[in-house]
């Protein structure tokens, strides 16, 4: 395999040198009044190198320094690994990994120059306390690198785009330098145009990969304290999505993000973005499978050279059921040093081989991530508890609940300004907690730009989302022709299976006067489905974190979840009888949450001061999952809403009251970058 050479000069500068400010670095509300980068120098300790043949990652399983000492992947080796597993007819996920396991067992069975003005990763700002004086406060920044196969507004199908479009700029805002680097797709529509501001910054590198060698070059646009750097490759031009077609997900997703890793793992050593390179002592935040590579590159064909022996990665799990699993033959397109199989290696439970002689072996890029990585994350408290259990780990909660101890959850944040009903620009009246008058108004909007009929007072239930097993869709298609014998009114915006997406045309047609199923993303629709609905169904099967209960709270439309995941930790069961009402009520307190409710409504608003109902907390969940559940959930909801208005615009203030906005995160975040650097990295 041809290796590949590229020309580094790195100046070093002598240990415990304090560099100058850097004036690009000077955003955010910290000002930077000193800072000092400390291990990178210890490494190179005041030299000025000059490294021409850099590998990073050639077939001679080299890594950095040149070094061509290392080991390499020989012919021989690439045939052992060719003989590694092999599975036919590999079942797909929309991201194009296999997913040839039910991973819930079947019933039965169970020429750059680099910085030497190297940037902070530690600062001494400028904080005020409460008297207004201004003191000094140690606060830590960080060069974060944010990997990801989305980011909005540039590219999105789902939360993971959301999260790399805000959380990045509210990290940027507590005074750290941030960079995003994503992919930067063409698929020649009008979306193309989001990339119009990055411009390209004449930097090419070749990555040793896939049996080849690649060049990708590097876009940029500096946004809201922020480098958004993309990542370019002819595969990223094609139409469709970030991750497949109308005939499926692409089949060299691999390939792609095999890419992205590469790219990313140099971006911060060969882009000097705004002057300066970010540095060795990143701190890398991988995303999801897409991303996993990056800590497994790190430690595999970098730190060995002495190089980011001071970075840090978190992998960020948004979904654990996506894992980038390919057969183990494909273990050499990544250009990994062999030694490195069993970071990747993964065998298929028995129960799942596809054949008598399928050995079941295979390689699983997340599951290398969660090796790798000096911690873990998840979007909410309740899924990092979750993915270690049989039910949500899908087959690797051994593995993660081996890691723990560096295993957190923190709950996502909203773009509290994209998703604001007082000034949403997808609405034509807008309306907040203190007038809600104008969101009857968006409601009737609703329903005339969908052709349903204009009734105001009939309860009308939304869905958003992907259309997709984890969203139980199957759960609303069966419930749906009961509901819709009830006096309410259905809309269904979401794309992604063909089989849900053509129920969804179906169900519209079978039920004209009150069901639209609109088959497509369309952000804008999105809004407006969220602003004018007055409940949103969210039967998830499993949920992460969940954004769309959050964008409903924020617009007072009433979220009816599964108590999974993150929608357990973000919606708080309705319970008429709490605060200010308990004790206050007949006797009836201490049956089962629904009931008592039931009973509650059988027995009209008099049993009960009307106090009790606007203290009490809100909205319902309902477990198990099960079409009656679901349906009694929704049923009970939409009693609230006709027989007990007041009660129900309490819900909608107490929802949208709620604090979501990413500065919350951003804080948690913080916390977690401070361990992740207390802990040695990880070296193999
Ligand atoms: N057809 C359509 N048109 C317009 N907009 C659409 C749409 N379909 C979905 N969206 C939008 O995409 C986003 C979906 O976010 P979610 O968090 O609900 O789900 P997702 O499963 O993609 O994300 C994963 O990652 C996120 C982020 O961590 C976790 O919250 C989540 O639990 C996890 O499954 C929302 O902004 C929603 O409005």
């Amino acid at each position: 395999m041809e290796s590949l050479q590229l020309t580094r000069l790195l100046f070093c500068k002598p240990c415990l040198k304090l560099p100058k400010l850097a004036p690009t670095l000077a955003f955010g509300p910290f000002r930077h009044v000193g800072f000092g980068s400390l291990s990178r120098n210890r490494a190179k300790n005041g030299c000025l190198i000059a490294r021409s043949s850099v590998d990073i990652g050639g077939g001679d399983g080299g890594g950095y320094g040149g070094s061509n000492t290392h080991e390499g992947s020989s012919a021989v080796e690439d045939e052992k690994e060719e003989q590694r597993g092999f599975l036919l007819g590999p079942e797909r996920d929309v991201s194009g990994s296999v997913v040839g396991f039910n991973l819930i067992p079947p019933s039965g069975e169970q020429a750059v120059i680099e910085s030497h003005e190297d940037v902070a990763s530690y600062g001494v700002e400028e904080s005020e306390d409460i008297e207004g004086e201004k003191k000094a406060a140690t606060r830590v920044t960080y060069n974060i690198v944010f990997v990801s196969a989305e980011a909005a507004p540039y590219s999105k199908t789902g939360g993971l785009g959301d999260v790399c479009g805000s959380l990045p700029i509210a990290l940027a805002k507590h005074g750290h330098r941030v960079m995003v680097i994503t992919p930067r797709y063409q698929n020649g529509t009008a979306a193309d145009k989001k990339f119009a501001g990055a411009v390209d910054v004449d930097c090419r590198i070749k990555i040793p990969c896939f049996e080849g060698v690649q060049e990708v070059s590097f876009f940029h646009e500096y946004r809201e304290g922020v480098d958004w750097v993309f990542v370019d490759h002819p595969s990223y031009h094609r139409p469709g999505n970030p991750y497949g077609d109308s005939n499926g997900a692409f089949g060299d997703n691999q390939f792609r993000f095999t890419l992205l890793c590469y790219a990313a793992c140099e971006a911060p050593l060969v882009l000097p973005l705004g002057g300066y390179t970010y540095g060795e002592n990143s701190l890398f935040l991988v995303n999801d499978w897409h991303a996993g590579l990056v800590p497994v590159l790190l430690a595999s064909k970098y730190r060995p050279y002495g190089v980011y022996k001071d970075a840090r990665s978190i992998l960020v799990i948004h979904n654990l059921a996506h894992q980038g699993v390919e057969p183990a033959a494909t273990y050499k397109n990544f250009g990994l040093p062999p030694q490195w199989y069993g970071a990747l290696g993964w065998v298929f439970p028995t129960w799942a081989r596809t054949h008598a002689l399928d050995t079941g072996e295979a390689v699983n890029v997340l599951k290398g991530a969660i090796v790798t990585a000096d911690r873990l994350l998840t979007v909410s408290k309740g899924y990092s508890w979750e993915i270690t259990t049989v039910e949500g780990g899908y087959g690797l909660q051994d593995l993660l609940s081996s890691r723990k101890s560096v295993l957190d959850g923190i709950t996502n944040g909203i773009d509290v300004t994209e998703w604001n009903p007082s000034a949403d620009e997808h609405l034509t009246c807008h309306y907040s907690a203190d007038d809600l008058s104008g969101k009857v108004q968006c409601k009737i909007d609703l329903q005339k730009e969908l052709g349903l009929s204009i009734q105001p007072d009939c309860p009308l239930i939304g869905f958003i989302g992907r259309l997709d097993y984890q969203k139980g869709i199957d759960l609303i298609q069966a419930a749906i022709p009961e509901l819709m014998e009830d006096d309410v009114q259905f809309v269904m915006l979401g794309s992604g299976d063909p089989q849900y997406e053509n129920w969804m045309r179906a169900a519209e047609t079978t039920y004209k006067d009150k069901f639209r199923g609109w088959v497509g993303f369309n952000v804008p629709i999105s809004h407006r489905i969220t602003a004018g609905c007055d409940i949103l169904l969210m039967p998830s099967r499993f949920e992460p974190c969940g954004l769309n209960q959050l964008y409903a709270m924020r617009y007072g439309t009433i979220p009816v979840v599964h108590a999974t995941g993150g929608l357990r930790d973000t919606v708080e069961t309705f319970n008429p009888y709490a605060q200010g009402g308990s004790g206050e009520g007949t006797g009836y307190v201490i049956v089962p949450k629904l009931l008592a409710w039931m009973v509650f409504l059988g027995h009209g608003s008099k049993l009960f001061p009307p106090n009790i109902v606007v203290e009490c907390t809100v909205r319902w969940t309902f477990s198990p999952l099960e079409k009656e559940s679901m349906l009694g959930a929704l049923r009970t909801a939409v009693m609230t809403y006709r027989q007990h208005r007041s009660s129900w615009e309490g819900l909608m203030r107490r929802c949208m009251e709620k604090d979501y906005t990413w500065e919350n995160a951003a804080t948690q975040y913080e916390q977690i970058f401070e361990w992740a650097f207390l802990d040695p990295p990880y070296v193999g």
